[in-house]
């Protein structure tokens, strides 16, 4: 579909237009999910108040914050599930309130608590959801096999929905949300109730769709699951304050704890590492110094040149892994962020 026909609202988009297929090259300028200045109520409730935000191709979003905050909400506008009471929404290149329907066949969503057709096979469940989404024969039959085949589905495919474990059941739910290839995949917590290994399975799932060129917004409390997967953290502080970090390296400037040890205690280590503007958070342990570091490769070298000229005799500079707890918990303090933060 070209970007004309993505421009079009609803009413010129046919019952039974075949839906998009994965075309990651496609608008390539802009980031794949846009909000901006979102406002959404409730009856009485305002839970979206102002926020904007932007999420790059290709990546997977871990959305978190407290319980109640709005995520869900966020969610169903995004998915054009609800209307937002003003605000812009693209998300693949779509209008998402002028063209809700063309919308939902670039999005794929899983609810909180979704349900399935129990009495369905699973190879059912996938044709119905690709059919619900506008693809006809023989391209349904051609996405069902693909959905089974990424899903790992092959020995349930005549299994009732209903008969299957819990995790299954998600494995199939999000086989219903992909079936269509779609560009944006958004899921409200998939990992709750599932054990570790189905947790462990999940993550290897999501990473998979994200290289098979799909970004992903992938709603948790769980943190220490979203680390295993997620390039960015988006976390909704309050109605009116949204923060988005990214938390793996996709370039070279990402923020990274290093841990540097010294041959020889010095006293004035870490007063030479504080006058370093890229340096926060400075933590001295028994043998070692963990600081966080915001700076690309040469600003990293710089720093390790400085001390070894000055003389501190470095024996390790090593980094450790980011945890997204830490991030967390610095998104959400930093009240003094504008409403909208970037950290890169
Ligand atoms: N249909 C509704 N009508 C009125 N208020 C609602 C409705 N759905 C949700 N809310 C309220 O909107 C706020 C945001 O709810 P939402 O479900 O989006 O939060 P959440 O961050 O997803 O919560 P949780 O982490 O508990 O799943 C809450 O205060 C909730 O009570």
């Amino acid at each position: 579909m070209n970007d004309t026909a993505q421009q079009m609202p609803d009413e010129a988009l046919p019952a039974d237009a075949p839906a998009p297929l994965l075309t990651p090259d496609k608008a390539a300028h802009e980031p794949m999910v846009v909000v901006e200045n979102l406002v959404f109520e409730y009856p009485g409730k305002r839970v979206l108040d102002n926020i904007s935000f932007t999420l790059p191709r290709q990546s997977i979003t871990a959305l978190t914050g407290a319980n109640g905050v709005g995520k869900t909400t966020l969610m169903r506008c995004l998915a054009a599930l609800h209307t937002p009471f003003s605000g812009r929404l693209r998300v693949a290149g779509v209008d998402v309130v002028a063209a809700p329907r063309l919308c939902h066949r670039r999005i794929g969503y899983l609810a909180d608590f979704f349900g399935l057709y129990d009495d369905l096979t699973v190879y059912q469940c996938l044709s119905h959801a690709a059919r619900a989404h506008g693809v006809r024969e023989p391209q349904a039959a051609q996405l069902c096999e693909g959905a089974i085949h990424r899903l790992g589905l092959q020995n349930h495919c005549n299994a009732r929905a209903g008969q299957l474990s819990r995790g299954m059941r998600q494995r199939l739910a999000i086989g219903q949300a992909i079936v269509h290839e779609p560009e944006v995949l958004l899921l409200d917590e998939p990992a709750s109730g599932l054990d570790p290994e189905a947790r462990r399975n999940l993550s290897q799932l999501l990473l998979e769709l994200r290289d098979y060129g799909m970004t992903l917004l992938v709603s948790s409390h769980i943190l220490a699951e979203l680390e295993e997967y997620s390039t960015h953290l988006l976390i909704l502080r309050d109605s009116r304050h949204i923060h988005l970090q990214q938390i793996t390296e996709n370039d070279d400037h990402y923020e990274r704890r290093l841990r540097l040890s010294l041959a020889e205690p010095r006293p004035d280590l870490a007063e030479r590492l504080a006058q370093d503007r890229h340096v926060e958070g400075l933590e001295s342990h028994e043998d070692a110094v963990t600081f966080l570091f915001h700076g690309g490769r040469a600003e990293q070298h710089a720093l390790l040149r400085d001390l070894l000229e000055n003389g501190f005799p470095v024996c390790c500079l090593s980094e450790e892994k980011l945890h997204l707890s830490d991030a967390y918990m610095r998104g959400i303090r930093n009240a003094d962020a504008p409403r909208w933060s970037v950290e890169e």
